[in-house]
């Protein structure tokens, strides 16, 4: 594997331990100089983003990342920077206290931090308190630290990991730091990518502390980063036959909005045909104001059985309601063997009538409705997101996306992808239902369920970071359907991802 396609592998903090331990066992590089290559990344970071600084601050924690902290604040010093240095926690043994001795030895002073303390006059805090061996929330005193560092309005560069966030689930315990550069050792941790961690990563930057490609040879990795891809132009000979047929089924009375968004990006998103099953009230509106969306009045299974026959795919779920009306809609779409997407009320009919896929299936939970399914409460969700959309994965036998910052893809096999793009502006009513139209329309032009999946929700998280150019707040649904078309039909990009 090579150093560029391992920089899309994320792994587990327990991954990278492995990778730490093969490098010191098998290729006889020691854990000190590991150390000191880490304290020369971090200089050589704060060096490109802050050439012209003059007085940093060095937060140091007990363990190893702590001493990453030690021996960058001793290189800052031959340097010529001038190094306020706070130690915190019980002093431990091994490469930590090395590095301790190493930067004391090169006349470094140590200060010692309690809540009475005031944060240092400086243009930069260094964050060493804890790496990849956070166990819990930081005690109190080190949570007023982090506090004020956060508040503090200075620049913060965090050494592997933003402390405070647990680098394996992106869930943050307690309090953390809020870095504006993180700059990760070895290999990406996948908790840098998910949850919390779109709050409190900053840039993140990887060095691979020089360590050769064979140390990744024959390791695997827990997930991948989805790469920029569009699908290929179309054959000139096409016709709208080839592109799929998505039927959307929802829209109850007062809701015929989320369908219609559904349908409007399936159309955008390339399907050939799009029809809308829904109540006889929504049209007038529907045709008029989408001519090209076929829409038909169901008032229950017999009506909406001949449209189902007609469609390569179904979008099941976008105000659908969770009354006799849409249950009955739900079932005969569940009993067809039609390949479906599931979202909103398609996924809350399904918590409370369980069922395993046998057709090709995607279901697009954001972390409330992944809770229902699972019967846990949405905090326990994001305590381990990757452990949800995985059991979500293999209980339903379905590609399973989990939406929020650093959307989540798993298959029953446990495969999973991580979304980097998106922004907090599409956190706005009616974005669930066009990713549910988009990842229809891709299936329904021949992709896998988990291409379809990974593709559409790379789309729609770049198509909405277009579209947040103009502003997060006030971004509606709709400000995406033109963006995603554009990003649609850009050049292919073959790499690995999908
Ligand atoms: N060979 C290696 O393993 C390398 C490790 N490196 C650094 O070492 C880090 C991992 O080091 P460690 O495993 O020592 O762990 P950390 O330094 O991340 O932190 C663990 C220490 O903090 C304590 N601790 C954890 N959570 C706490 C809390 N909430 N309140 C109070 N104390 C808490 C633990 O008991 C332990 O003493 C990496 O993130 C990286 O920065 C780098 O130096 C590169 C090489
Ligand atoms: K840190």
């Amino acid at each position: 594997m090579t150093a560029s396609a391992h920089r899309h592998n994320l792994y587990t903090v327990d991954q990278v331990r492995a990778l730490d331990l093969r490098a010191i066992e098998t290729l006889g590089i020691p854990g000190y100089e590991l150390m000191r290559r880490a304290a020369w990344a971090g200089l050589s970071s704060l060096r490109r983003h802050w050439p012209q600084l003059g007085r940093i601050a060095v937060y140091c924690g007990p363990g190893n990342n702590g001493g990453d902290g030690f021996l960058l604040a001793a290189l800052a010093r031959e340097e010529g920077l001038q190094v306020e240095l706070f130690a915190l926690g019980a002093e431990s043994g091994g490469d930590a206290a090395l590095a301790r001795t190493a930067y004391e030895a090169s006349g470094g002073r140590v200060l010692h931090w309690d809540e009475q303390s005031s944060l240092p006059n400086v243009e930069l805090h260094v964050d060493a308190l804890y790496g990849t061996g956070l166990r819990r929330a930081p005690e109190p005193a080190v949570a007023v630290l982090i506090e004020r560092i956060n508040a503090s309005g200075v620049p913060v560069l965090a050494l592997d990991v933003p402390s405070g966030l647990n680098a394996d689930t992106g869930h943050c315990p307690g309090a953390a730091i809020r870095a504006s550069v993180t700059v990760s050792f070895i290999a990406a941790k996948r908790g840098l990518h998910t949850g919390h961690a779109a709050e409190q990563v900053g840039i993140v930057e990887l060095d691979t502390l020089g360590l050769p490609d064979e140390l990744w040879r024959g390791s695997s990795a827990d997930a991948v980063l989805l790469q920029v891809q569009s699908l290929p132009p179309r054959a000139r000979y096409a016709h709208k036959g080839d592109n799929g047929h998505v039927l959307a089924i929802g829209g109850n009375h007062g809701t015929a909005g989320a369908v219609r968004l559904c349908a409007e990006a399936a159309l955008r998103a390339g399907a050939g045909l799009v029809s809308v099953a829904t109540q006889v009230g929504n049209l007038v509106g529907l045709n008029s104001a989408r001519p090209e969306l076929m829409a038909h009045a169901v008032n229950g299974p017999q009506a909406v059985t001949p449209l189902i026959e007609r469609a390569t795919v179904l979008a099941v779920g976008p105000g659908l309601g969770q009354g006799a009306w849409g249950h009955a809609l739900w079932l005969t779409a569940l009993d067809s063997d039609k390949p479906l997407v599931l979202d909103a009320d398609g996924l809350n009919l399904l918590a409370l009538e369980s069922r395993r896929f046998v057709q090709p299936a995607v279901l697009t939970p954001h972390p409330g409705e992944a809770a229902r399914l699972l019967g846990i409460t949405t905090k326990e969700v994001e305590l381990d997101r990757f452990a949800a959309v995985r059991a979500l994965a293999q209980r339903y036998g379905a590609v399973v996306v989990l939406k929020g910052a650093g959307s989540l893809i798993s298959d029953p096999d446990g495969r999973l992808a991580v979304c980097p793009w998106g922004n907090p502006g599409m956190a706005s009513g009616g974005m669930g239902d066009l990713l549910t139209g988009i990842i229809a329309a891709l299936l329904a032009q021949g992709l896998t369920p988990w291409q379809a999946a990974c593709l559409g929700v790379g789309l729609h998280a770049r198509a909405g970071d277009e579209a947040a150019q103009a502003g997060e707040r006030g971004l509606i649904a709709s400000d995406l359907l033109m963006p995603l078309r554009q990003l649609l039909n850009a050049q292919p990009f073959d790499g690995p991802g999908l």
